[in-house]
């Protein structure tokens, strides 16, 4: 399988609607890939928390739209990444959108943990409550958002679900981007699953952007990694190393379900 990992770099001095531009045709020229992958909350930036209100879109919004036909148009699946999303009742998630390779929408994921403490998207938005999968024709895709990628708990059940690839589109900061690799590594390795993780470069509300988009293979050896700038990282790998690597080291069936709580 051909992935490409597209690097956005959201910086203030874009407006949304040429960042949109940019993206698709970014996303149209990778034809000839198996899946493209975009960042977490790219139109905005994830840490704009001022802007998720007036940016935000229903699902089937100006976003959704470009996507699918630029996921049409190149003829790949597309992890459009993250959009502020306004619900019908009002309230905001960050929702993913997963586009098949006819265009339509193949799934959406309500990013579950949400970053901030008791601030930004912590408050503003709503959690998400549903694993998502997604079968294509070699693999079976989990979808988790940024944050979600130090709750591992989350990538279990994933696997438990059939993913054997996990796709993390993030919007991570350059201050912590020691944890962003290790933590990526952790859960390719744990779960013996490829990892493909998507960040952001560039600058925005202040806070510099880590880039260093990075593939694991399900060994935790590294198959590419990007530098700091917007880039495209694109990767050949084989989907079939999930099952050989859970074939020869079979750790996943040691698994003791249901541990019993520490005696005191
Ligand atoms: N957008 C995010 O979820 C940021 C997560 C983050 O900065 C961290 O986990 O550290």
């Amino acid at each position: 399988m051909r992935a490409s990992l597209i690097q956005i770099a959201v910086d203030e001095g874009e407006s949304v609607d040429s960042r949109r531009r940019r993206t698709a045709s970014l996303v149209r020229d990778q034809a000839g890939a198996d899946l493209v992958v975009l960042p977490e909350l790219w139109t905005t930036g994830a840490f704009a928390f001022e802007e998720f209100g007036s940016a935000a879109e229903p699902l089937q919004g100006p976003t959704y739209e470009a996507m699918a036909k630029a996921a049409s148009d190149a003829g790949v699946w597309l992890h459009a990444g993250s959009i502020p999303e306004r619900a019908s009742d009002g309230t905001l998630y960050n929702t993913s959108l997963f586009f098949a390779p006819s265009g339509d929408l193949a799934a959406s994921y309500r990013k579950i943990h949400r970053f901030g403490f008791d601030k930004g998207e912590a408050v503003l938005m709503g959690a998400g409550e549903d694993l998502v999968t997604v079968r294509l024709p070699d693999t079976t895709v989990g979808v988790a958002t940024c944050y979600d990628l130090r709750f591992p708990e989350l990538f279990r059940g994933l696997v438990d679900a059939g993913a054997e690839t996990l796709v993390v589109p993030a919007g991570w900061p350059e201050r912590r981007r020691a944890h962003w690799t290790l933590l990526a590594q952790a859960r390719a390795v744990e779960n013996q699953a490829f990892v493909l993780a998507c960040g952001t470069a560039g600058t925005h509300a202040g806070v510099p952007q880590a880039g260093h988009s990075i593939v694991v293979d399900p060994w935790g050896a590294v198959l590419a990694e990007a530098g700091s700038d917007e880039e495209i990282l694109t990767v050949e790998f084989d989907p079939g190393k999930v099952a050989t690597t859970r074939e020869q080291f079979p750790a996943l069936k040691d698994r003791v379900l249901g541990l019993p709580a520490p005696r005191r």
